[in-house]
C-alpha cells in the first residue's frame, strides 16, 4: 500500500477504454475498470467518479429516436433525458462491478449512482457552433431530414454524416451538496456521468439543454468544487506525450501548469481528446494550487499512483 494516498480525497476520471462501446463490451470492461478502482481504493484514494457517454448516449439517443420508425405516435426522448438514461446505465454497471469487486477482496463499502444536473449558459458559444459528435452514422438523405428538423449535421469522410451538438461549459453542479456529502462520509459516489445533464435555469425551474458538456471539463470543476486532494484522468494513453504521433515522441513525466499552458500554446494537445483533459487540469489546479493531476490509463495507474509511470501536472 502506497501510504501517501491514505485518504486522498480523489476524483477520477474514466473515458472510453473503461467502459467499451456497447451493453456487452460494457458489461466486460466494467470488470477490468473495477480492479483498477479497488486497487486505488486499497492504496487510500477516497473515491469520486465520473466517466464519458459517447457511445452510450449515441446509442440510447439512436435506439429512442428509430422508435418513431416503428410508432407513429412515438414522442423520441430528448437529449437531455438521453444523458440521465446514460448516467443510470454506466453508473449502474460501474456501481455494481466496484462493490462486487472489492467485497472480493474483504471491502465492504457503499458506492452509488447521483443523476446529477450541470448548469449551462443558453447563450454559450457552443450552442451557435456545436462541436460533439453523437449518434449513428446517417446516409444524406437522414442528414438533410435531421437539418431540416433544425439540427447540427457533419460530414465524416468515408462514412456518412452524424448529428454534432453543443458542448456548453459547466457552470454550476447542481447536486455538489448531495456529492460532498456522501464523499465526505467516505462513500464512493458515481457523479457528473457524461459531463452531467446539461440545464438551464429558468426561474425556480431548471430545463434540460440539447447539449452533452465534456466529461474532462466536468472533471476539473468537481475535482475544484470537491477541492479534492488530486484528479486521476484514466484514459486510453499511459502519459501525455511531446510531439504526440510523430517520430520525435517523447513521454512527459511531469508538467508544471505554465508549461501545460505553454504546450497548448504550441498546439501539442488534439483538440477534443487530450486538450479538454490537460484545460481540466488546468481548472482543477487554479481552483486547487495543493492538487496533482495524473493522466495515465487504466493499466498502467497502479504503476502511476508509485510515481513510475503517467504524467503528473501539479501547479
Ligand atoms: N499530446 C498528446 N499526448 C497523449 N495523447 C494525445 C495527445 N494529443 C492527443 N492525444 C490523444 O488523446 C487520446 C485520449 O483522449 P480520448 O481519445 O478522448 O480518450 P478518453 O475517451 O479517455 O477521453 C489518446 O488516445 C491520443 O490519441
Ligand atoms: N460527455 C463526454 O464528453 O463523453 P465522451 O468523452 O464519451 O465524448
Amino acid at each position: 500500500m502506497n501510504k501517501n494516498n491514505r485518504n486522498k480525497k480523489t476524483v477520477v476520471s474514466l473515458g472510453h477504454n473503461a467502459l467499451g462501446y456497447t451493453t456487452t463490451q460494457q458489461w466486460d470492461a466494467v470488470k477490468v475498470t473495477a480492479r483498477t478502482l479497488a486497487d486505488l481504493v486499497e492504496a487510500g484514494c477516497q473515491l469520486t467518479i465520473t466517466h464519458s457517454n459517447g457511445p452510450q448516449i449515441s446509442m440510447i439517443h439512436k435506439a429512442m429516436t428509430e422508435l418513431r420508425r416503428l410508432y407513429i405516435d412515438y414522442t423520441p426522448a430528448p437529449m437531455c433525458v438521453c444523458s440521465a438514461m446514460s448516467q443510470g446505465y454506466v453508473g449502474y454497471d460501474i456501481q455494481n462491478s466496484l462493490k462486487a469487486e472489492l467485497l472480493s477482496r474483504g471491502i465492504s463499502q457503499t458506492v452509488s449512482t447521483i443523476l446529477t444536473q450541470v448548469t449551462v449558459d443558453p447563450y454559450d458559444d457552443a450552442f451557435y457552433e456545436p462541436t460533439k459528435l453523437i449518434g449513428r452514422n446517417m446516409s444524406s438523405d437522414d442528414a438533410e431530414i435531421e437539418r431540416k428538423k433544425g439540427n447540427f449535421v457533419k460530414e465524416i469522410p468515408g462514412k456518412g454524416f452524424r448529428r454534432i451538438i453543443a458542448a456548453p461549459k459547466p457552470i454550476d453542479i447542481v447536486e455538489i451538496e448531495a456529492i460532498r456529502t456522501l464523499s465526505d462520509a467516505g462513500q464512493i459516489v458515481i457523479a457528473c456521468g457524461g459531463g452531467g445533464i446539461p440545464v438551464i435555469e429558468q426561474k425556480h425551474a431548471l430545463k434540460g439543454a440539447s447539449a452533452v458538456i465534456e466529461k474532462d471539463a466536468i472533471a476539473g470543476k468537481l475535482a475544484g468544487d470537491l477541492m479534492a486532494d488530486q484528479l486521476i484522468i484514466l484514459t486510453s494513453v499511459p502519459n501525455v506525450y511531446r510531439d504526440f504521433g510523430t517520430p520525435d515522441q517523447v513521454n512527459i513525466s511531469s508538467l508544471t501548469l505554465a508549461e501545460a499552458q505553454k504546450m497548448i500554446e504550441e498546439g501539442q494537445f488534439g483538440e477534443g481528446t487530450m486538450l479538454p483533459k490537460i484545460e481540466a487540469a488546468i481548472a482543477y489546479l487554479t481552483a486547487n494550487k495543493e492538487g496533482s493531476v495524473l493522466i495515465t490509463s487504466l493499466d498502467a495507474a497502479a504503476d502511476a499512483l508509485k510515481g513510475k509511470a503517467g504524467t503528473l501536472i501539479t501547479a
